[in-house]
């Protein structure tokens, strides 16, 4: 990405991190509006100031409490610097703190308050961040996640829209430009999100908006020449996109100093290595080595069932195939993956910031403490999508570029509780069934994301007359842009019942059929 050593002095927007697990779609909605923008942790904001000189400020959700003593704080610098400020849901509560308003916790009388998912606001009075979008009166789809509300806005403000849960939806001071949603405008879920912000860094800060990520291919390929220099490179290939995408930049960049690894290691979809070798062969002359791992993974998987140790597990093991292999070749000083931003803030604190953890992905947190191989990770700062335009401009053909994403650890984070080849054949079968559906029906493009999971939970039913007593079997499917957020796939019943007795008619182990409704937030995508 580009800084501020290599772009002609960028109007810019100063993100201020209080560790929201969305804080980089802000930066995302900024880029779009066509402004640079650098997320910075709360508490180095004030010495970020001094060097961005930027034009404005925004200030981050947060997984922590406003009324709990400890609390991160704005720096006083960032009310002292006279500009333009929009604080997203801790963001808006701290400001409101801070100014001299008033915060309450959750769930202080033992009930679980707040506003978790879809929400409704409507419009109460005219406000610059409307502009061209929204009027007074209108009802708007905008996403919350908080459990703490503003109870008295501070001294200068006023409401400008309200919420069943949130009085203070949308606060505005016009005097000195301080605006605060209690919403997320960053995420996808919340429609007019993106227009809300572009208002904010256009009309509110005056940036012109005249960056673009056009650069970014020619940078990166500026940036692998320069940290890769005539050494040898492995990527780990998976056949997902961000992989495809990260091989033909660094194949552009570097050329043959290029090898490609592919991993089998037994927890893969039915046919998936076959495709993946003959799709990459079919359109690439980059070099690639196949692994046959399956009982190494196998034998280590056996026994584990905490989500965090089977993902270190596998994390651990990729890199020891990985070293392996660089051997093999006579040695290689860099590891290049497809690891994109989603991976990161999920796994570890972006920039050393507050965030909590998630999950830890295989490529990211669940990567050894000591390697021998330094990553190479063009796509690190990148969303899926942005990544999918990246692949279109560097000519990766549509089957590629359109894939469902599956995730490095593949069946095993599918399966809750112990993985064994036995579970992962079963659920491959059921997955391959639902997935075979989904095309059927010309719905496979209008879905993110859709897969199987195998239940570690036994129920009984009713087959041929005779008692059976089986696997349940759940299916998901999600809508997204970045992965970040998701809301369920809609199918309809018919459908649904379909997948249901295909899969328990053809699949021995599994009698019992679901459909997760769970959106992200309060879910996540994969179940562990
Ligand atoms: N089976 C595998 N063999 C080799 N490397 C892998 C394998 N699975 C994952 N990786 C590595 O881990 C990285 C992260 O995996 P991830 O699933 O996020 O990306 P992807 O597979 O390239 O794309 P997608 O998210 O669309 O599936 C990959 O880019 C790749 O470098
Ligand atoms: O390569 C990966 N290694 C991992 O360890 C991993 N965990 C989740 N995912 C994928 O990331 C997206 C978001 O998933 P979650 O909502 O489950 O975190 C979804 O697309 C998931 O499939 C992973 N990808
Ligand atoms: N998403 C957020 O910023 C949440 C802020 C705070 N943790 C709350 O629950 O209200
Ligand atoms: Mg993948």
């Amino acid at each position: 990405m580009p800084t501020p050593d290599n772009l002609p002095a960028p109007e810019s927007i100063l993100i201020v991190d209080f560790g929201s697990q969305v804080t980089q779609l802000i930066a995302r909605r900024v880029r779009e509006a066509g402004v640079y923008s650098e997320i910075v942790p709360f508490s180095s904001a004030e010495t970020a100031l001094k060097r961005m000189q930027p034009k404005g400020i925004i200030l981050s959700g947060s997984p922590a409490s406003v009324p709990a003593a400890g609390s991160p704080r704005a720096p006083q610098a960032i009310f002292d610097s006279g500009l333009p400020i929009l604080g997203i849901c801790y963001g808006q509560q701290v400001m409101t703190q801070q100014l001299g308003g008033q915060v309450e916790p959750g769930g202080a009388d033992g009930e679980r308050d707040g506003e978790f998912g879809r929400a409704f606001l409507t419009v109460t009075e005219p406000c610059v961040l409307f502009d061209g979008l929204w009027d007074v009166g209108e009802r708007h789809q905008v996403w919350m996640s908080h459990g703490d509300r503003v109870t008295q806005f501070a001294p200068g403000f006023r409401i400008v829209a309200i919420s069943d849960g949130a009085p203070f939806a949308l606060i505005a001071d016009d005097a000195r430009r301080y605006y605060g949603t209690q919403f997320h405008p960053e995420v996808v879920h919340t429609p007019d999100g993106a227009k809300l912000i572009a208002n904010f860094v256009r009309h509110v800060c005056g940036c012109s908006g005249d960056w673009t990520m056009a650069e970014f291919r020619a940078t990166k390929i500026a940036d692998i020449r320069a940290q890769v220099g005539d050494q040898r490179v492995l990527c780990g290939l998976s056949g997902g996109v961000d992989s495809a995408v990260a091989a033909v930049l660094i194949h552009e960049a570097i050329g043959e100093q290029l090898t490609c690894v592919f991993v089998d290691h037994g927890l893969l979809r039915m046919s998936e290595r076959t495709q993946v070798e003959r799709l990459f062969r079919d359109h690439y002359n980059i070099p690639l080595v196949v692994v046959d791992a399956e009982e190494r993974f196998m034998a280590g998987l056996a026994g584990v069932t905490d989500p965090e140790k089977k993902r270190k597990f596998i994390g651990a093991e990729f890199i020891n195939v990985f070293e392996e292999e660089a051997k093999k070749l006579g040695g290689a000083d860099f590891l290049a993956q497809g690891t994109l931003y989603p991976d990161v803030i999920e796994s570890v604190s972006f920039t050393g910031g507050p965030s909590v953890t998630i999950k830890s992905h295989h490529n990211v947190g669940g990567l050894p403490e000591r390697m021998n191989m330094k990553l190479v990770e063009p796509l690190r700062e990148l969303f899926k999508d942005e990544v999918r335009l990246l692949g279109k401009e560097l000519g990766l053909p549509e089957v590629f570029v359109g894939r469902h994403p599956f995730p490095g650890p593949g069946l095993a984070i599918r399966i809750p509780g112990e993985v064994s080849k036995e579970r992962c054949d079963i659920l491959r079968k059921a997955d391959a069934i639902y997935l075979e559906e989904i095309r059927n029906a010309g719905l496979y493009d209008a879905i993110w994301q859709a897969f199987a999971v195998l239940l570690p939970v036994k129920t009984v039913g009713v087959m041929g007359d005779g008692r059976t007593y089986d696997h349940v079997c759940a299916l998901r499917a999600v809508t997204s842009t970045d992965g970040m957020t998701a809301d369920i796939y809609p199918f309809d019943a018919i459908f649904l019942s379909r997948c249901a007795t295909r899969i328990i008619n053809e699949v021995q182990g599994i009698n019992r059929v679901v459909y997760d409704y769970t959106s992200k937030p309060p879910g996540t995508i994969e179940w562990e």
